[in-house]
């Protein structure tokens, strides 16, 4: 969204997520930076999901901050929880298939961190939180996801914007909160700091 008017501070997205990217295109906003954020995601011991989600969005927002004063500071951060336990971000075939037969038939959370950063420092907030169940998966259901690659890189070994939307048998919340960034939070936290109108 015109990046550079007069009134406002370029806004710099932190993520490296081309996902992320796209939804804010959704808006009509386009960042004026992309510049990914460097942080250990790894969970502390015993950390709640939702957590290490709000920790990390505010981890990522604040080292890209400190890289780029005077700017307008997006993160996110999204994890995927089965109650207390935290899902990985499926980097191998058997990390993405541990997670596929634990979400198979189960009710799981995705959580979004989501935060924005003002030039000044303030800091705004929201952690989105949806509630999916996922239909009892077979395994030559899993075996021909796996074979699909879109597992590769995202929360909780699955993309629902993929076809693993055909797995989804009940969904309660954002959905745009699973691909990694809640758009009706993201617009309030845009029009919080006057950056998006109307
Ligand atoms: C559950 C789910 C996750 N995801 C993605 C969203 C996030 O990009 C990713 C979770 O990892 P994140 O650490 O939130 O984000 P990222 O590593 O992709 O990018 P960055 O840290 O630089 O911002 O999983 C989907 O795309 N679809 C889904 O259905």
């Amino acid at each position: 969204m015109s990046a550079g008017a007069a009134d406002r501070p370029p806004l710099v997205l932190a993520s490296a997520s081309p996902r992320r990217l796209a939804l804010l295109a959704r808006l009509g906003v386009v960042p004026d930076r992309v510049l990914p954020a460097e942080v250990d995601e790894t969970p502390g011991k015993a950390e709640l999901p939702r957590l290490l989600a709000a920790r990390l969005a505010a981890e990522k927002a604040a080292a890209v901050a400190a890289q780029a004063p005077g700017a307008l500071v997006l993160a996110a951060d999204t994890v995927v929880g089965v109650g207390r336990r935290i899902l990985p971000k499926a980097e191998t075939e058997a990390e993405a298939r541990q997670c596929l037969e634990l979400l198979s038939g189960r009710r799981h959370h995705v959580y979004t961190g989501v935060v924005l950063v003002a030039p000044g420092g303030r800091r705004s907030t929201r952690l989105v939180d949806t509630i999916l169940t996922f239909q009892r998966l077979t395994e030559a259901q899993i075996a021909d996801y796996l074979a699909g690659g879109e597992w590769h890189g995202k929360a909780g070994g699955y993309a629902i914007q993929g076809r693993a939307e055909a797995f989804v048998r009940f969904l309660a919340g954002s959905h745009s909160n699973v691909i990694g960034l809640p758009l009706f939070e993201t617009a309030q936290l845009l029009r919080g700091v006057g950056w998006l109108r109307p």
